[in-house]
């Protein structure tokens, strides 16, 4: 990867953040930075300049991120003499970053944090809400704030179909060049995500049975055991498809289904995601009423419902929980089901894939467990938690007869000392300070995956009537997604076994 890497820690550096008052600055941002600055991973002269409306002085947005920070890094990660030595980088300008003559001001304190001249080796963060994606780069031309050198990160959703994603490429090639676009997904940034990689195109041996002949089934799985939190307003404009499906979870389909790349660089690897994309096949009328199941949590024990949540409509139909089945149309995958879900309020958080291999053409034997025949073996993928890959076959049991019990063989991240405390947005981040792409979404991927997703969103909107299921939050949704799953002879791997009163279960 270091060959990827265009920019080196000696160039003094400046990051603006706009929407530096906001949740994810302080949950995610500066804990990365603060977790590279430990790491001395920044480079040597740095700067971070947060940028928003609120009003704050230097030392007010000093103190203001001093008493957050504490609340997000690691209580192993905290150390006093660094926390003040990293928040001395810290600088602020009040401005509305939806006013054009206020970059002047921005234009100014640029100039003031390079010393003499406007610093070239800029980074902006896009960190505010999607409705200014679209203004920030046009404003940043309009004042030549967009130097040969400077880059910009802009948050997910990108686009909010295909036609508002489209329009946003645009805008950001009339301002910069696509090497200096970096749309962030930051599932690409967790080391898991990346050792997929390593586990495809590292080992010989998994990479002959990684295709159709030996696959019968692929469930990648990312739900979340909290609600929306203090998001309602932006949930309410999105909903699971568009926060978590467009983006996160088809790029987990497509590590998992891509083609090995010739070299693994920004171009050859983003390549491989985008035929993945491509080779989405086209959902028909069938699959839009059958094969996307959505739901919404509703209020149980003593867990609010959705319709209850801050900011959100009390008759609101937005999904938090979907579950799908796709299909890749290429020589690798044809007939191979891709089943996809992800929600909110689930019993637990889990992120993980599981390739389900096919049985043997003739069984011999007998499962110890009561089954006709000795269960297919599986792989599992974790991400997260306890990070790890599992390996499900049958064996022997011990004594008389032939009987096959499923035996796991498991590798847990931590013998190689645990996954770093870094996050995703700190690896991201740095990617993005050295000029590596590899591990962003380029213009082409964003919209060939809206281009897949558009006919979902569509058929929600033309269908006001389509089923949106409620399921009681605190539990793995709605019972629709098992039935979906049944007509492959297949089930979900955390499957809801315990439930005993599906009459919490009803079409909202
Ligand atoms: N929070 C998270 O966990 C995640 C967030 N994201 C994405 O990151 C982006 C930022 O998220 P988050 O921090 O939660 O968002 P916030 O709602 O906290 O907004 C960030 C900041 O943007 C500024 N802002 C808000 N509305 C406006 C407006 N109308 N005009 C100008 N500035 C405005 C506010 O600062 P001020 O009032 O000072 O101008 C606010 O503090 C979003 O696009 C979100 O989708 C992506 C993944 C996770
Ligand atoms: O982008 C998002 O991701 C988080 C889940 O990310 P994770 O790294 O904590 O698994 C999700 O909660 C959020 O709604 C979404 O915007």
């Amino acid at each position: 990867m270091m060959n990827n890497r265009i920019y080196t820690a000696d160039k003094p550096f400046v990051m603006v953040i706009f929407g530096a008052s906001g949740d994810l600055t302080k949950r995610k941002l500066m804990p990365a930075l603060y977790s590279l600055f430990k790491d001395n991973r920044l480079p040597k002269e740095f700067s971070i300049l947060g940028v928003g409306r609120t009003v704050y002085s230097d030392s007010q947005y000093r103190s203001y991120i001093l008493d957050e920070i504490k609340k997000f890094i690691k209580e192993e990660d905290q150390n006093e003499t660094w926390i003040d030595a990293f928040i001395s980088h810290l600088y602020y300008l009040s401005i509305d970053p939806a006013i054009e003559s206020e970059y002047g001001l921005l234009s100014c304190r640029l100039e003031e944090l390079g010393g003499e001249e406007r610093p070239d080796n800029v980074l902006f963060y896009l960190a505010t809400p999607p409705s200014l994606y679209g203004v920030i780069p046009l404003h940043l031309k309009k004042w030549k704030l967009n130097t040969k050198n400077s880059r910009i990160i802009v948050e997910k959703p990108f686009g909010y179909d295909l036609e508002s994603a489209q329009k946003l490429n645009k805008i950001y090639s009339s301002v910069f060049e696509e090497r200096q676009i970096y749309r962030i997904d930051h599932f690409l940034g967790k080391e898991t995500a990346q050792n997929l990689l390593a586990f495809r195109f590292a080992n010989g041996i998994f990479e002959p049975l990684w295709n159709r002949k030996y696959i019968d089934y692929v469930e990648v799985t990312a739900v979340e055991n909290l609600g929306i939190e203090s998001r309602g307003g932006f949930y309410e404009t999105a909903g699971a498809l568009r926060d978590m499906v467009q983006n996160h979870l088809i790029q987990l389909v497509a590590l998992t289904a891509m083609e090995p790349p010739a070299v693994f660089n920004a171009d050859n690897f983003r390549n491989e995601v985008v035929k993945v994309y491509e080779s989405l096949t086209p959902l028909n009328e069938v699959d839009l009423n059958e094969h996307i199941v959505r739901g919404q949590y509703t209020a149980s024990n003593s867990k609010k419902g959705y319709r209850e949540e801050k900011g959100v409509n009390p008759e609101s139909r937005t999904e938090t929980y979907i579950a799908m089945k796709l299909g890749i149309s290429n020589w690798r995958w044809s007939g191979v089901p891709f089943y996809i879900r992800t929600g909110k309020q689930m019993p637990t958080k889990v992120t993980e894939i599981v390739v389900h291999f096919k049985e043997t053409p003739h069984q011999v034997f007998h499962s110890a467990d009561g089954n006709e025949h000795p269960m297919a073996n599986k792989l599992i993928l974790r991400l997260q938690p306890n990070e790890g890959i599992v390996l499900k076959f049958g064996m022997k049991m011990p004594g008389p007869g032939f009987e096959i019990k499923q035996v796991t063989m498991d590798f847990s991240y931590d013998k190689l000392g645990g996954v770093p405390s870094g996050d995703a947005y700190a690896r991201l981040i740095e990617d993005c300070i050295l000029g590596d792409a590899t591990l962003f979404t380029r213009s082409d991927a964003v919209e060939a995956s809206w281009k897949f997703f558009d006919p979902v969103l569509n058929y929600w909107t033309n269908n006001a009537d389509a089923p949106l299921y409620g399921y009681p939050a605190g539990t793995w949704g709605p019972l629709e997604s098992e039935a979906m799953m049944h007509e492959h002879g297949a089930e979900w791997t955390n499957p809801c076994k315990n439930l005993t009163n599906t009459d919490q279960y009803c079409e909202l």
